[in-house]
């Protein structure tokens, strides 16, 4: 089946969470619809950009994009911008059933509200390992009261002024900001005036007694990490970016930007009342964002809105609770396909922040990665050599002499990229690090891969020694039960190991998923078979060395 929509793309003010503001919206909403699908159809979304002073792209976040590598939606990798008055059609296959997301990929675009939920079900007579009454998705985001384009001049001016915490957090598009002091220090005060009336906490859905539901939650924060919980309910997780897991209860459900999860929740509790659903920042300073809350209302529910304080959230600063539950997650056996026995190369990625000619950026094995004009896929596949970093960036560092709390300072900014060879086993080994002071702290980075999904191998605490983690690896993964995901938490001060198959021609951007680092820098650009892809589509092209060509 194909399902087409039809898509423009504009500013709109908007008060998400009371405080008006810029925001980029699709069909006039923000966040956009909720696509669905089944496994199997054809997705055609046509994007008009009509927002007059600047490009977009469109993310299709956790499809893998078999077959249609020029359709992945990365401004600079895998097509040229499109321009205002322009429209674009992304055409692709969705695969595999589970839960997903789109959202812009253009700068740093994705900050100003420009994101939605991709739900694509099971094909009708395909039962799913697990049962629930009804369904509902919960899209988690962080919010700035400044406009992005404020944020990414500041970012990439000298010094370097960061963008600070979020003012809110938004579910399902909608928030609550104290206007009133002290809380309005942070970015509020006189301008907070909504507009449209449409904050407030959202009502995430009514509950029967007895009922049994499953949320969809998706995080597309910029910045921040959340835990998500229910007053008085716990959350069965079942489904970890689109796969099955062996299900796990929790309180507190931790969740980085560009994971998704489905977790059962069995409304069992006093029927009379209505009960928070909250999320709050951890791993950050959270006492600058006023936290997320919407309503989860019993059917018979006198009032509205719950009269108990909402949750206060877990500590935010406990690492290990988190780093817990990551290893929490195993995949269902039978649902997932284990990982090959071994890996054809290794590639460890040193995660820095420093000054390279006095602008903050973030590297990875020194190099921090900056966009090319002319897209990554067209410059690699008709071989216009000139228009990336023809020196393949370093597979490893020095771990020898590493020391994590002063790591080594970046070396260049470049349009680097690593090719892999076609249906190679990489094993990618993420290793954290300190930034340096004033601020000294080591931060939570969530890495998404386009285009593939990865076993997640392990998590380690401080420095990965490959002579001891090494062969660990290869351990985990004839143990069986790893996880595929296409985005997995780099916790502070520890290293994350993951494992894929480059079997997906096409080039592919693997990336911390805070808006602010890529656009630091903090990424890398995989290759692997373009010379086996058909001719690509012209209409990704119009930019850089492809402006005027014909081929
Ligand atoms: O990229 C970042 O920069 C700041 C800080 O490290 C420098 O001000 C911060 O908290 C980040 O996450």
């Amino acid at each position: 089946k194909t399902h087409h929509h039809t898509w423009n793309i504009t500013y709109q003010y908007k008060s998400p969470d009371c405080f008006r503001k810029l925001a980029v919206t699709i069909n006039g909403e923000s966040p956009g619809p909720t696509i669905r699908a089944a496994q199997g159809d054809t997705l055609v979304v046509t994007v008009h950009n009509m927002l007059d002073t600047e490009n977009t792209a469109i993310h299709w976040h956790g499809i893998r994009q078999i077959g249609s590598p020029w359709a992945d939606g990365t401004a600079g990798v895998t097509q040229c911008p499109i321009l205002p008055g322009e429209t674009f059609t992304y055409r692709f296959v969705v695969d595999r059933p589970g839960t997903y997301m789109y959202h812009a990929h253009y700068g740093m675009q994705r900050v100003a509200g420009l994101d939605g939920m991709l739900v694509v079900s099971v094909p009708d007579g395909v039962a799913e390992p697990f049962a629930y009454d009804g369904e509902h998705t919960v899209l988690l985001m962080d919010w700035w009261h400044q406009s992005v384009y404020e944020q990414a001049v500041g970012l990439a001016s000298v010094p370097m002024v960061f963008v600070g915490e979020p003012q809110s957090l938004l579910i399902n598009g909608r928030g609550v900001f104290n206007c009133s002091p002290p809380a309005a220090s942070n970015g509020g005060g006189a301008a907070c005036n909504a507009f449209g009336g449409e904050c407030g906490w959202p009502t995430l859905f009514t509950a029967s007694p007895g009922k049994t539901y499953r949320l969809r939650i998706g995080s597309l924060t910029s910045l921040a990490s959340l835990s998500f919980e229910i007053e008085g309910h716990t959350m069965t997780v079942v489904e970890a970016d689109g796969y099955y897991v062996t299900p796990v209860v929790v309180k507190n459900l931790f969740i980085y930007s560009g994971e998704t999860y489905s977790v059962l929740v069995t409304a069992d509790q006093d029927p009379s009342r209505s009960y928070w659903a909250a999320s709050h920042v951890v791993s950050r300073d959270p006492t600058k964002t006023a936290p997320g809350r919407a309503v989860v209302r019993y059917a018979s529910a006198a009032v509205d809105h719950p009269r108990t304080p909402p949750p206060t959230g877990p500590r935010w600063n406990d690492t290990a609770s988190r780093v817990a539950q990551s290893r929490s997650f195993a995949a269902l056996p039978g649902h997932v396909e284990p990982p090959p026995a071994r890996p054809d190369r290794v590639l460890l990625l040193l995660n820095t922040q420093s000054k390279i000619d006095n602008h903050t950026k973030w590297a990875i094995n020194g190099v921090s990665l900056s966009f090319p004009a002319t897209p990554y896929l067209v410059a690699m596949k008709h071989g216009l050599r000139g228009e990336f970093d023809q020196r393949p960036p370093p597979d490893s560092y020095d771990h020898g002499s590493l020391n994590l709390s002063s790591p080594p300072a970046s070396l260049a900014v470049r349009h680097a990229a690593y090719r892999l060879a076609l249906g190679s086993v990489v094993d990618v080994v993420l290793q954290n690090t300190a930034i340096p002071p004033p601020n000294g702290r080591s931060e939570t980075h969530p890495w998404h891969l386009h285009g593939h999904d990865f076993w997640v191998l392990g998590y380690g605490e401080g420095k990965f020694v490959p002579e001891v983690d090494g062969p660990g690896l290869n351990a985990a993964s004839a143990r069986g039960g790893a996880v595929m995901k296409n985005t997995v938490a780099l916790h502070p001060m520890g290293w994350t190991a993951v494992r894929f198959r480059a079997s997906n021609p096409g080039v592919w951007l693997f990336h911390c998923h805070l808006e602010a680092h890529v656009y630091m820098g903090m990424g890398v650009v995989f290759e692997e078979g373009v010379d086996v892809l058909p001719r690509l589509p012209a209409s990704i092209m119009g930019c850089g060395r492809t402006k005027g060509h014909h081929y």
